[in-house]
């Protein structure tokens, strides 16, 4: 086993002085590499929390957070804007797509970003396009694209960095259920072909249907893990 993500005993608590709202409420959790995992749970149970706790987009109010047994709650802001950039790929349901770009330079820019060399990001661009299925859509900006389109981009983009896993906020929220399956069948064959670990939130059960983990959460805890079944089964 391979661990990438540990999340050890997270809260994150809102509303403290006030009436406290535990949106993450002591959760465990280990991801393994390879994995490709949704978290599912009504609506306010905490999934975008955990989310943003795991990428390192908020800090919890207690307990930690560990990316390859590196503790990310502990690095400085500095540190943690470097890190993200390095080893986390972000989806967000919006697609957050930079409009005036075009595609390939949306994909560009985190790399750009990590001062890597014309030619490795010429053949990093053309191979995830390829891998997309987009390659005659390069130079087309975010307008230009349809919602899956434009989604599908924006894994790409997330996975520009080599990141160790990609976090992705219902990423197919804003779609229709075509362009939602057809996402589906890019990032499971991203899995099984690159083995990109992939932890997803959705509320959307065609898209829970097709995860090889679900785990569920209420009220900001973790009440169901489809995990706990399989080991129980080894
Ligand atoms: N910035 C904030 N300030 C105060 N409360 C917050 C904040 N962000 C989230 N919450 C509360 O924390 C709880 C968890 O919210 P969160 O957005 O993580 O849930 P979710 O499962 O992602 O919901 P949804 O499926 O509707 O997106 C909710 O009760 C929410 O109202």
């Amino acid at each position: 086993m391979n661990t990438v993500i540990d999340a050890h005993d997270v809260s994150k608590v809102y509303n403290k002085e006030t009436i406290p709202v535990y949106a993450v409420n002591n959760v465990h959790m280990h991801i393994e590499r390879g994995e490709f995992t949704a978290l599912v749970g009504p609506s306010g149970s905490g999934k975008t929390t955990l989310l943003n706790l795991i990428g390192g987009l908020d800090k919890p109010d207690s307990g930690s957070v560990f990316i390859n047994s590196l503790d990310i709650t502990k690095l400085s802001s500095n540190k943690l804007i470097d890190f993200r950039l390095k080893n986390i790929g972000f989806v967000f349901q919006s697609f957050n797509l930079i409009p005036v770009l075009t595609a390939r330079e949306n994909v560009e820019f985190i790399m750009l970003l990590q001062r890597i060399k014309k030619k490795e990001r010429d053949a990093r661009v053309k191979q995830l396009f390829k891998q997309i299925g987009m390659d005659d859509k390069m130079n087309a900006r975010p307008a230009q694209l349809s919602g899956g389109q434009q989604q599908r981009a924006a894994v790409a983009r997330a996975l520009a960095s080599k990141p160790q896993f990609v976090l992705a906020d219902e990423p197919t929220a804003n779609l229709d259920s075509k362009a939602a399956s057809n996402l589906l069948d890019m990032m499971i064959a991203l899995n099984n072909e690159e083995h990109i670990t992939f932890l997803f939130s959705t509320h959307d059960q065609r898209v829970i249907d097709r995860a090889r983990r679900v785990i569920t959460l209420v009220d900001g805890r973790v009440v169901a893990d489809t995990a706990a079944v399989s080991i129980s089964h080894k």
